[in-house]
């Protein structure tokens, strides 16, 4: 990683955990501004704990973690960074656009503006198409990608996302996956997204690796 680099998020000696389970030791990580990254580990390794870590929504039982490159004000800070979790979580009552609208609503864009966002991150993930659609009209995976259009929507400095095409079959979620990479790429973002799958990881050019409670980090030299 260049020196010169603005660094989002920065992780030291960090320690993390509960009960007597020591789930991460000693972890130390820099999330570049503008880099996609992908986490990788077995089920229970940590994934989730680092990601919340990381969102400023867990405090680590030791270590620091800061936010160099994001506000210093928590509360703009929590608005900065977008996340994504494997069930979709949209409202019932809602459509498609509706359910991607309805953040930029709540943080006070006007209709047009927000319908027009929304409208592109729909497209970015291909789903423009079910803009109309009740969420129980919609698979699974037609879901997830509308939760992804609602977090691209966002156009956050930082987008976490918790294994967030771990329900789709491998070609879907391969297909999501990159969109939201893309799309937070599009906007200047930076993406950390936790999977279980090394190949989908392969395709990010920063990779780190959970094992046994430390993290190991590749970067994508050529
Ligand atoms: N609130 C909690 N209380 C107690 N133990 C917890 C808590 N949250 C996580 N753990 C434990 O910490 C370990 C790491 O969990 P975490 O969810 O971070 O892993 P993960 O890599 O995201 O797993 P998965 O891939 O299955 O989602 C697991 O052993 C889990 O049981």
């Amino acid at each position: 990683m260049s020196t010169t680099e603005a660094v989002l998020v920065s992780v030291r000696a960090l320690m993390m955990r509960y009960g007597s389970t020591t789930t991460l030791e000693d972890v130390d990580l820099d999330v570049p501004a503008g880099a996609d990254m992908a986490l990788t580990g077995r089920s229970g390794s940590g994934k989730t704990t680092l990601l919340l870590v990381i969102a400023g929504l867990l405090v680590p039982t030791q270590g620091t973690v800061t936010w160099p490159g994001l506000d210093g004000n928590p509360r703009v800070r929590r608005g900065q960074i977008g996340m994504v979790f494997q069930a979709p979580a949209l409202m019932p009552e809602l459509t498609a656009l509706q359910n991607v609208t309805l953040p930029l609503r709540l943080r006070g864009v006007d209709r047009p503006t927000a319908e027009r966002d929304a409208l592109e991150a729909l497209v970015a993930v291909a789903a423009a198409d079910l803009r109309d659609a009740l969420p129980t009209q919609l698979s699974g995976g037609q879901q997830q990608r509308i939760a992804i259009a609602r977090v691209l929507a966002g156009r956050h400095r930082l987008v976490l996302a918790d294994e967030p095409t771990g329900a789709l079959d491998r070609a879907h979620a391969f297909e999501a996956a990159l969109a939201l990479r893309d799309g937070v790429a599009a906007v200047g973002g930076a993406l950390v997204l936790a999977t279980h799958d090394p190949e989908l990881a392969e395709l990010f050019d920063h990779r780190v690796a959970i094992v046994d409670g430390s993290v190991r980090h590749s970067v994508r030299t050529s």
